[in-house]
């Protein structure tokens, strides 16, 4: 089986190291430019590479599109006019599903089939370096057939994504584009104005970066996210977008009034509402937010105190997902993240952590 993966980056470079190396599976990787081949190859992220849109597409039975949204309708048009491989499965990964399904309805793909998709999960990081096999563990992976497609070849692709270990789900495009509007892209903005609205006090007072804490850095993590794959996402979520913000602005409008007139009892409501309806967030099973169990530790500054704690939870069986030192106050020993997939070695570390006398927050 021959799968061509265009734009090998974050996305496209993550879904070619879940099908690489599987039986009976080469994968394809084509660049647009000569530079970026090297890189996919060194990284063992494909077999092979080209240059070449023929040469990726000729004989190929699953075609991964993994641009940036802009150019997801002129790779599907340019594929329209070659001779693919009858029964070719051509798929996107964009985070708009509308504006691709309709020109997929345009164009006659002759003998192959066009299935839009979406993984629910990424990274404020880009380009191949960031891909991981692990990326789409335990999301959801958004799959939006047109009506003619035969259910055949829309089970043949979710078959096939099984190899990413994330969850397939059917929505409409326009549904999608409204939900991932609310619960993403509306997300992105909101970081990246609120990093420049704070940005033009800190050119005035640096001051306001060296106290930026836990609660900024957590708000606006994704307002690094890579500038050309988010205008993208935007302008072809425009209408969406522009019914949401003005949401936003009456829920801005909200607080403002709450706080001209004092009123305590409105801003704790807020919260309260807002609090209830988060911690109902599948966060600790499958779901949108990848799923991950956290454990805060106050690391004192001791060196190899991270290797001990790693070593430790190692020679007791306990899998960690992920470390990370959040370097919230300056000069002073950070809180330490430990992540687990799993809740019983989440359970696990948190005794043994106990009983070693760490300060531990769940
Ligand atoms: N970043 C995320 O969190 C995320 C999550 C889900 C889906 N997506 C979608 O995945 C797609 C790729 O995003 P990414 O995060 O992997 O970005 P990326 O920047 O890591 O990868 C983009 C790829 O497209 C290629 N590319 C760029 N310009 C090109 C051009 N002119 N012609 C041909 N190829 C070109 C790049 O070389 C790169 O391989 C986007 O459509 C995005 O909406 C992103
Ligand atoms: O976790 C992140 O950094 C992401 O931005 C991932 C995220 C999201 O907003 O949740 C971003 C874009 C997608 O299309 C899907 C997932």
């Amino acid at each position: 089986m021959k799968i061509a993966i265009f734009g090998v980056g974050l996305i496209g470079g993550s879904l070619a190291l879940c099908f690489k190396g599987k039986p009976g599976i080469t994968v394809v990787g084509h660049a647009h430019l000569p530079e970026l081949v090297e890189p996919m190859l060194s990284r063992g992220v494909v077999d092979t590479a080209t240059l070449s849109v023929e040469e990726a597409a000729e004989d190929a039975d699953f075609i991964f599109l993994c641009v940036p949204v802009g150019l997801l309708e002129h790779y599907l048009e340019l594929l329209s006019r070659l001779p693919l491989k009858a029964g070719c499965i051509i798929t996107d990964v964009g985070s708009t599903k509308s504006s691709i399904a309709k020109k997929a309805a345009e164009i006659s793909l002759h003998n192959a089939y066009f299935i839009g998709g979406h993984p629910m999960a990424g990274s404020e990081r880009s380009g191949v370096k960031a891909a991981s096999a692990l990326l789409f563990e335990n999301a959801y992976y958004v799959l939006s057939p047109a009506e003619d497609v035969p259910e055949e070849a829309y089970g043949s692709l979710e078959r096939l994504l099984k190899y990413t270990g994330a969850q397939v789900v059917r929505v409409q495009p326009d549904m999608h584009d409204d939900i991932v509007g609310a619960i993403s892209h509306l997300p992105h903005i909101i970081a990246a104005a609120l990093v420049n609205q704070v940005r033009k006090h800190n050119d005035e007072n640096p001051l306001y970066r060296t106290l930026a804490a836990g609660g900024f850095r957590d708000i606006t993590r994704i307002a690094s996210s890579d500038p050309i794959v988010w205008r993208d996402i935007l302008l072809s979520n425009r209408d969406v977008l522009l019914g949401l913000l003005e949401e936003w602005n009456g829920q801005i409008e909200r607080f403002t009034h709450l706080l001209r007139t004092q009123d305590g009892e409105g801003i704790a409501d807020e919260f309260w509402t807002a609090g209830n309806f988060r911690s109902e967030l599948p966060e600790r099973r499958k779901g949108v937010i990848v799923s991950t169990f956290d454990l805060y530790i106050d690391v004192p500054d001791t060196p190899g105190i991270i290797g001990r704690i790693a070593m430790e939870l190692g020679n007791h069986s306990i899998n960690l997902s992920n470390m990370q030192i959040i370097e919230s106050r300056e000069d002073v020993p950070g809180i330490l993240r430990l992540s687990f997939r799993q809740e019983r070695d989440w359970e696990r570390a948190k005794v043994l952590l106990d009983s070693m006398s760490y300060k531990v927050v769940v």
